[in-house]
């Protein structure tokens, strides 16, 4: 595993997530394996990899949601193993499937919320969260009839009624459009300016650019953690976009014909077309650019060094783990 994050300058007291070797198996699955990782408080923390990678077991056993096999750590001070219960306390969670009643207001959900928890003064708390998550204007509109960004909306004004120190959130706006992504965003971005520590899992690359720190895990293992920037720098790759010089020989399939000529070839680690653009990854950046000026030349191609993206990463993690399966499980 590569770590590559830099935070000399913070304290310890700033921790609030501290996990050291943990483990998960699930029957004969060893789900989580030696995971060792640390969140700072008002971090978002973005946890990626393919579907069964071990994403939702890790988040739920940083925060004494479920209980290491072997392995020990610390949520907000507090031991994962011992002292789980303090922990839940302290904790909101907001899974994909968050529930909500349909035939409920929105300010009828929440109040049902904040008894379910045995609030005080639930109008209060309730009003509170309503402008808080800017959600006063639509307090009497039923649930049911909220557009998806909406319920995302509610379902986190939910998880953060008991005023929670740490958010866990599992996959939080699948199927929801990008207007209303970003603006869920903006608020988790308001919301750990104050403090508040954020552990979410994601599929989407805008998303996981908008983490302040990332951890890629595959096969339940632990690959890399760091910043975007340092995530993609770690992985040391050279990444070339060739484009058709003219806008026909894009319904000649120009590219694919290329990515077949391209595949294997020295030098070349990675191909992905990217729209109207092939992208090409490897980390030997002096063998790429060789091969890639031999094979290209006189197709009428332009290609043009660019900066990696974060998806030319995970892809290149994603197809290295799968090669290393028999290694990593
Ligand atoms: N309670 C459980 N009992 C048995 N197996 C489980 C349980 N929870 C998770 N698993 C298995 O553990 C593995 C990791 O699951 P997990 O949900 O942590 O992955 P994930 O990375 O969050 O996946 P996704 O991206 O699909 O949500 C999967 O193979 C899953 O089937």
């Amino acid at each position: 595993m590569t770590t590559v994050a830099s935070d000399a300058e913070k304290t310890d007291g700033d921790l609030v997530v501290d996990v050291d070797r943990i483990n998960k198996h699930f029957g004969s699955k060893h789900v989580v394996k030696d995971l060792s990782l640390q969140v700072r408080r008002g971090e978002i923390f973005g946890f990626l990899g393919p579907n069964g990678s071990g994403k939702t077991t890790s988040i739920r056993m940083m925060c004494g949601l479920l209980t290491p096999d072997s392995g020990h750590g610390t949520c907000m001070g507090f031991d994962i193993i011992k002292q789980s219960d303090q922990i839940k306390r302290r904790v909101g969670y907001m899974t994909q499937k968050f529930s909500y009643w349909d035939d409920l207001s929105i300010r009828e959900n929440l109040d049902f919320v904040a008894r379910i928890y045995g609030m005080q003064r639930r109008k209060e708390v309730v009003d509170q969260s309503l402008e808080k998550l800017g959600l006063s204007s639509r307090a009497k509109q039923l649930a049911g009839s909220l557009s998806g960004g909406w319920k995302q909306r509610l379902a986190l004004a939910a998880s953060m009624l008991h005023q929670p120190e740490l958010l866990l959130l599992d996959e939080p706006t699948a199927g929801v459009d990008p207007a209303a992504r970003r603006d869920f965003w903006e608020e988790l971005h308001r919301l750990a300016a104050e403090g508040i520590s954020v552990l979410v899992s994601t599929h989407y690359m805008d998303e996981a650019e908008r983490c302040h720190k990332l951890a890629y895990l595959a096969y339940g293992k632990l690959l890399v953690q760091g910043t975007a920037a340092e995530v993609v720098a770690g992985q040391g790759l050279s990444t070339w976009a060739i484009y058709n010089s003219r806008d026909s020989d894009i319904r000649d399939n120009k590219l694919v014909g290329l990515s077949q000529q391209l595949h294997e070839q020295p030098g070349v680690d990675q191909l992905v077309v990217f729209g109207t653009s092939l992208h090409v990854c490897g980390k030997d950046a002096a063998l790429l650019e060789q091969t890639l000026r031999r094979i290209t030349a006189g197709q009428g191609l332009r290609m043009e060094l660019i900066d990696t993206s974060l998806e030319d990463v995970f892809i290149y993690m994603m197809n290295r783990s799968t090669d290393n399966f028999g290694e990593l499980s």
